[in-house]
Formats: C-alpha cells, structure tokens, sequence
C-alpha cells in the first residue's frame, strides 16, 4: 500500500471512531437524564404540599424526611417491602432507618445533591402506602 492509502485509511478510521464514541456518549448522557434540582416554583408547586402533608426539610441539607409509625413491625416492614420495590423500580432509594414499628425517611437526590422531582414522586408514593401509620 502506498503511504498516501496508508494515511488515508488511518485517518478513516480515526474519524469514524471519534463519531461512534461521541454518539454513545450522548446517548448515554440522554438515558441517564434524571433531571435537575427544584427550582423555586416547583418548591412551591411541589415540595409545598408535601411539606403540609407531615413531611420536613432536614436541617442544613436539601433534603425531607418524616418519621412513621406503624402498629408493629409487621407493618413497617410490609410497608417498607412496598417502598423498596418501588425504589428500585425508580432506581431512587430513600435514606432510612427501622426499629421494630418506627421508620425514619429521608430524601434525596445524590445526583443534583439536593431535591429533585424523584424525591417528590417518592415522598408521594410513600404516602399512598403508608396506610394507618401516624407520622
Ligand atoms: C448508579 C445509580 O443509578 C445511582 O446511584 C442511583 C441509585 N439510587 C439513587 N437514589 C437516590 N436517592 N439518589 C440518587 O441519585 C440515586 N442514584
């Protein structure tokens, strides 16, 4: 082969490889969106009615948390069994702490190193599980 084939072909090669890996990077990028933190309307929009609903911003963090109670430990554990299920399903975990009937939660997001709408979705479906648990 002549140089200027061999050139030819290297530099091919070497643009084609640059395309294909930037193009994953993107697509990856794109399928790993999770969003970005609250915004000040969404706060009031979103994190408002929360917050009334027994939730409370964690102190020095941006971050929730509330604190159940269930009738015994069959039911925080049936009712964190729902969350855990969810959680992954979301690829979204809280932050918590049992003993026997008493759940501590927290969250957040570790991605935006604050709240996201992640933490929203999950605070609501905590409630909806949450069933006779006093908070
Ligand atoms: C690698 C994996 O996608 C991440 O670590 C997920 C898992 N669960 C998570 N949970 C929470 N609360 N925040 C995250 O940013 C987060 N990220």
């Amino acid at each position: 082969m002549s140089l200027l084939k061999t050139i030819f072909w290297m530099r091919f090669i070497h643009t084609t490889s640059f395309v294909a890996t930037n193009s994953s990077k993107v697509f990856f990028a794109a399928v790993k969106n999770k969003g970005m933190a609250l915004n000040e309307e969404q706060r009031k929009e979103l994190l408002q009615p929360l917050l009334n609903n027994g939730w409370s911003m964690v102190e020095g963090r941006d971050a929730i948390k509330k604190e159940l109670k269930f009738k015994d430990f069959n039911e925080a554990f049936g009712f964190m069994t729902r969350v855990a299920l969810k959680a992954e399903t979301m690829d979204h975990h809280p932050e918590w702490f049992n003993v026997y009937n008493k759940v501590d939660i927290t969250l957040a997001s570790h991605f935006v190193n604050g709240l996201s709408e992640r933490d929203v979705k999950l605070a609501k479906f905590i409630d909806s599980v949450s069933g006779e648990a006093k908070s």
